[in-house]
């Protein structure tokens, strides 16, 4: 059976319902002692529904590492607890998530085929060796020798080790991180694939803003412990807009708007809702504000991701 049709026939089996693949409930983590004391997370609360592909952004220190390990089973935390399918995460419940927490290690004289059937004999599930290595573009190098693979491949390699484990979740700590090009389009493509082809839920942690747009459908921005921003990329990208216009006298309009605008070399950016802007190019039509050009201005993430963080440490 195909790792899709395997994968939908679990699904259909179990009632997926509203309920959330992984959920993270008022959880606490602190390092340290006394004076050197690091609250890693704050009581964050976050829940992540089936069948998205969904990433954790945040700067260095943010806390991603430590909610992953903690979703892993490698911490505890101080407060709090995980849901794992609507059940506290136990070993058992974490057996239907595939995680690649920590780089993977390998027998270096082994090949993805022999790693792959090693693990399959154990769990019962050779008839997914081909698929997973179909799955995971490694086919062609199958038989060769880990010692001679590439930082991707091995990767790629963690994630097909997670797959014959038949997860319904995938849970990726930096999974292009150190990537050449080709290897970070081989991983986004893979990527997709789990998502589109295997129906399973991806949950990924990144610094890459640009590789979180690319590839998520949901993200969550984390801060100190603290979850400052989270929903849909869509969403969060239409409500940090700005709106431009160029006009013959932009004193004229930075004086009206206050600190909502802003003077830029080539024209004067407003900080308003998308739905705001009717009104506000008639209001100045009105006002006598002769208006050359005018338009919306989509964001990018990490545009999102800057004025998030920089809100938050106000
Ligand atoms: N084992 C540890 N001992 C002490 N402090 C720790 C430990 N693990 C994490 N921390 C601290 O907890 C905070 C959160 O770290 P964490 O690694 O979770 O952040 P992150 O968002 O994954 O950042 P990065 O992208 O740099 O890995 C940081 O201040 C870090 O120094």
């Amino acid at each position: 059976m195909s790792l899709q049709a395997q994968n939908v026939a679990r699904s259909n089996a179990d009632d997926p319902g509203s309920e959330a693949a992984v959920a993270f409930l008022s959880v606490s983590k602190a390092f340290g002692r006394g004076g050197g004391l690091v609250q890693a997370l704050d009581g964050l609360s976050l829940s992540i529904p089936r069948g998205v592909v969904y990433g954790l952004l945040g700067p260095n220190g943010a806390g991603k590492s430590t909610l992953l390990r903690i979703l892993a089973g490698l911490l505890r935390p101080d407060r709090g607890e995980v849901q794992i399918f609507g059940e506290t995460a136990s070993p058992r419940q974490r057996a239907r998530l595939g995680m690649l927490i920590e780089s993977p290690s390998f027998y270096p004289f082994l090949s993805a085929r022999e790693h792959l059937q090693m693990l399959a004999r154990a769990r019962g599930t050779l008839s997914l060796v081909e698929p997973v290595l179909q799955r995971i573009g490694l086919q062609a190098a199958a038989d060769k020798a880990v010692s001679g693979y590439s930082l991707g491949m091995k990767q790629r390699l963690g994630i097909g080790c997670a797959l014959i484990g038949q997860p319904e979740a995938i849970v990726l700590d930096e999974p292009t991180n150190g990537l050449d090009p080709d290897g970070i389009l081989e991983m986004r493509a893979l990527i997709h694939d789990l998502a589109h082809r295997d129906s399973l839920t991806v949950l990924l942690s990144s610094h890459l803003l640009d590789e979180v747009e690319r590839v998520c459908d949901r993200v969550a921005i984390l801060q100190r412990g603290v979850l400052i921003a989270e929903g849909a990329v869509a969403d969060l990208l239409d409500r940090d807009g700005r709106f431009w216009l160029k006009v013959e006298a932009p004193e004229v309009l930075l004086a009206r708007l206050g600190d909502k605008a802003e003077a830029g070399d080539d024209g004067v950016y407003v900080r308003i809702e998308r739905a705001e802007v009717p009104d506000l190019i008639q209001s100045l039509a009105q006002a006598g504000v002769r208006i050359h050009e005018a338009k919306w201005i989509k964001p990018d993430l990490e545009t999102v991701f800057l004025s998030e963080t920089r809100e938050a440490r106000r």
